[in-house]
């Protein structure tokens, strides 16, 4: 019989709405009350790891449900869920892909409507993402989301829509999978994958997104001292360039080598230095700028905070950070 590890953090799937309609968490999680369904096949063991909504989660958690896990693995469970709420998960679904260096089965899933709301989602995704885990298929196809049936990528996956039930996407690639009355398949490969597990992380990491006219004063106070920032996400515009007026500031933040890292703020397909003109992706590239090509800005953002927390600089975090497909 295969043991799998529920790790709930809290979010939406925990929540209640009250007669107003206002979602908030509760004292004990509601799915604590409902009976395994599996108990034929799987041994559920149920821990509560945090009761918080997901605005609330930051790295100092991702790295207490790394830790956990790998704790999990050592205890020889066959796989790990991990409620959460949907704001940040893809967060966590990612720092956890990136740190976690064994390929047993870890399945983030979460809700748009509370427990007590009319057609809640909440109970459904919890069993859809149980099936997943103890799926054998599920084995090497690293940290996944499942929701409303389909099975994502912690690599790509996104929340798209701010209330939807279907609001997990993977933009460029679609789902890997999806889970049925009676089965759960599989129509792609992991490709690749590196793993750098970290028992401390780092803070200070930003993200900014550019926009038409984008002031400099932002980065102007990150140039203004190193010890201001340990690392620098840029969401360009298009296909990885930047208004004229931010360079100067750029410029100075590489200078007192403070990592950059540039993605596109499009949601569809990746940055790359196409563009020779002032603050085009040619330039940017030449002044020390590390484009990471197929990740959104959030994810990012974690792998350069992943990186800098595992000790990488120089050439060695712009490989790690520039290669998407590990
Ligand atoms: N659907 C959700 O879970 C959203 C909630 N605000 C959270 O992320 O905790």
């Amino acid at each position: 019989m295969k043991k799998i590890l529920v790790l709930h953090t809290g979010g939406t799937i925990s929540m209640s709405e009250d007669d107003n309609g206002a979602v908030s968490p509760n004292a004990s999680n509601p799915l604590n009350q409902f009976n395994n369904p599996f108990d034929q096949q799987l041994e559920l063991v149920t821990e509560d790891i945090f009761n918080i909504p997901s605005p609330h989660v930051g790295p100092t958690e991702m790295l207490a449900l790394e830790q956990r896990i790998l704790r999990a693995h050592d205890e020889k469970f066959d796989g790990v869920v991990i409620t959460h709420g949907t704001d940040t998960l893809e967060e966590t679904a990612y720092f956890l892909d990136i740190t976690i260096p064994h390929r047993f089965p870890i399945v983030l899933t979460g809700a748009m409507r509370s427990a007590n709301e009319i057609g809640s989602d909440g109970l459904h995704n919890f069993q859809t993402a149980i099936r997943t885990a103890a799926s054998d298929q599920a084995y090497g196809k690293g940290v996944l989301v499942v929701m409303n049936d389909e099975i994502h990528t912690a690599r790509y996956v996104t929340k798209t829509h701010t209330t939807n039930v279907s609001t997990f996407r993977t933009p460029t690639f679609g789902p890997i999978g999806i889970v049925s009355k009676n089965n759960v398949t599989f129509f792609e490969e992991l490709l690749n994958h590196r793993a750098l597990p970290i028992n401390h992380v780092i803070d200070h990491v930003y993200l900014l997104k550019s926009y038409a006219g984008m002031d400099a004063e932002l980065l102007e106070f990150i140039a203004s001292d190193a010890s201001h920032a340990n690392g620098l996400v840029i969401e360009a515009l298009g296909a990885g360039n930047l208004p004229p007026r931010v360079l100067e500031n750029l410029q100075k933040i590489i200078d007192k080598n403070i990592p950059v890292v540039l993605v596109s703020r499009c949601f569809n397909g990746v940055a790359e230095d196409v563009y020779d003109y002032e603050g085009g992706g040619v330039q940017l590239k030449k002044m020390g700028v590390t484009f990471c090509r197929g990740l959104n800005g959030q994810k990012a953002r974690i792998k350069l905070l992943v990186g800098l927390s595992a000790g990488l600089s120089g050439q060695e975090l712009a490989h790690f950070v520039d290669n998407a497909i590990s």
